[in-house]
Order: structure tokens, then sequence, then C-alpha cells
């Protein structure tokens, strides 16, 4: 569980977070989301103690960060993955990691298997890890010491279309075992695949947030028959209200509620979704005019 209560920081007059609160339950991945500046790193590294909130408290499994006696065993964390030692080979740094820890060495060998690092790139030294094995490896310190909790930015960054898929099955995987997961990224369709929830920031503040499902959902239902009208008296029988759009007919509500009257009507659908162009439509407009802002400040 991570618990995010009032959180603000100010770097001179202008508030780099402002007033931020969310919270992450075990068993799920929260995607957080935002544009270049919005706020998720300054507010990731308060909840992990390395910025100090100028107000506000954050919170991981009940304690803030600094006070957790171990944390590397209770909550995993990947800021930077260019931020490590270029000098050491990845099984080394692995290694002292899990010395600090107090784990058995075996789990340094588990874990590069976990993240696909096989033996040759184990030996190598971290400056000739392309982008994606160091995010591997930063994946994998984060999970040495099995935490309940994961916190990652921009985890994508640097993986191809493979490595995203295999990174998106791990945290799932991590989350559908009760783990708790805190994922920001700016690649929509990436958190739009993996997350169950969204906290979305724009210029520091949370513009919104909730069920990945119920937020698609907010902009209506785009739906389609090929006998229009038997599906415009359907939907009206329902209750629900209708409008002609470019591409089917707009529904002021969820594709299940239109789905199960166009099922009692009998009407046979040829396309039913969330209006709006899914998570991208909802994540430019909520944010309109934030990148913008960021660029002039
Ligand atoms: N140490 C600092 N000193 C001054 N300003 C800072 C500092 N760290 C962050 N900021 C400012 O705070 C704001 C939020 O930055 P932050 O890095 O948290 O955003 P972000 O959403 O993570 O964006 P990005 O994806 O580009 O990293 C920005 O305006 C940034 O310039």
């Amino acid at each position: 569980m991570i618990t995010v209560e009032n959180l603000t920081k100010r770097y001179g007059p202008h508030p780099a977070v402002d007033d931020v609160s969310f919270q992450c339950e075990p068993g799920t991945v929260t995607g957080f989301l935002g544009p270049n500046g919005a706020g998720k790193s300054t507010t990731m590294r308060m909840i992990c103690g390395l910025t100090t909130p100028t107000a506000g408290r954050a919170t991981v499994s009940g304690h803030p960060y600094r006070d957790l006696p171990n944390p590397g065993r209770e909550v995993g964390v990947l800021l930077d993955a260019s931020a490590q030692h270029a000098g050491r080979t990845g099984r080394e740094a692995l290694t002292l990691s899990a010395y600090t820890m107090g784990l058995d060495r075996r789990e340094v060998a588990a874990k590069l298997d976990l993240v696909g690092l096989n033996a040759v790139a184990a030996k190598r030294r971290v400056r000739a890890y392309s982008l994606g094995m160091r995010q591997r490896l930063g994946l994998a310190q984060a999970m040495l010491g099995d935490p309940r909790v994961l916190i990652l930015d921009e985890p994508a960054n640097g993986l191809d279309p493979e490595g995203i898929f295999w990174m998106r099955g791990l945290l799932r995987d991590f989350a559908d075992r009760g783990g708790t997961v805190l994922l920001s990224s700016h690649l929509l369709r990436e958190v739009e695949a993996v997350a169950d929830r969204l906290v979305v920031i724009g210029g520091g503040r949370i513009v919104a947030q909730g069920d990945k499902n119920e937020l698609l959902a907010g902009g209506g239902t785009v739906v389609r028959a090929r006998d229009g009208a038997a599906l415009h008296r359907a939907l009206s029988v329902a209750g629900l209200t209708a409008a002609d759009s470019a591409d089917g007919l707009l529904v002021q509500a969820d594709a299940e509620a239109v789905g199960q009257a166009a099922a009692d009507a009998g009407v046979a659908l040829a396309e039913l979704r969330p209006a709006g162009g899914g998570l991208e439509q909802l994540f430019l407009t909520l944010t309109a005019g934030e990148s913008t802002k960021e660029a002039v400040r």
C-alpha cells in the first residue's frame, strides 16, 4: 500500500507538486501519467524519501520510507535506470545490493533470470549495457528483496516492443500475487494496457484519478448496428440518451449498459467501444496546455 496525502513541493515560487493525494492498493497496478515536467518524478522521489516535501506526507506500507528498517525488503524502487555504477558488472551490482539487504546470494541469479539478463550479460560492465538492459537490471535491483511494493519511474524507456510486452506481464503477475505497483509513464498505450487505476497529473496537480475503465467510459460509448433504427429504439426503451456521431451513436452510458440494452432488444451490434479514442484522448484533454505552460516557464 502506498498512501500520498496532500504532498506539495515548491522550488522557489512555483510548485512542482501541488497538494497531491492518492492511494495505491495491494493487488493493483496504478499508472501515474502526465506530460513532461508534470511532477511525476518529484512525487515519486518524495514517496521514497529522496526529496523532502514542502508539505504533506507519504507512506509505504504504513510508514514513511525513511523509517523502514530495511527498505529494499518492503519496496523496490527504480527511478533512473541510467544512474547505476557503470564500472560494475550487472552481477556485481546485484550482489552488492543483496549483501546490503542481508539476502542470500542465490537471489542474484534468480533475479537475473527473472529479468532476462543471461550469464554473458551479467558478466558485462554496466557501461556496455543498452538502456533496455539497464532497465532490466534496475528491475532486478528493485525486485531483489522480494518487496510487496514497486515504485517505477518510466521503466519502459529504452525497451523494445517485445521488452515492453514482457515487462507488462511481469508487473501484472506481481500485482496479481498481491503486490502494489506505482508505475509512471508518458507512454499512454503502455499504461492503458497494464494499469488497473490511473492517476493523471498536469502542472503539479492531479487532474483525474480512478478506475481505468471508469475513466475511459467517462466520455460515453460509441455503438453501431446494421439496423440503426432498431438500435435507436432499444436504447430509448432502456432510457439511454443517444446522439448521432460520425462513426455511430454516442451514448452517455458505459459499454456494459449499452450492450445489455441492445441484447435485450435482440439487436446485433457491429461495434461497441468507449468514445474519445481511449486513454490518449483523455490524457490529452485533461492535460491540455500543461506541456505548453511547462515549456514557457
Ligand atoms: N531539483 C529541482 N530544482 C528545481 N526545479 C525542479 C527540481 N526538480 C524538478 N523541478 C521542476 O519541477 C517540475 C516537475 O518536474 P518532474 O521531474 O517531477 O516532472 P516529471 O513529470 O517527472 O517530468 P519528466 O517526465 O520530464 O521527468 C518541473 O517544472 C521541474 O523543472
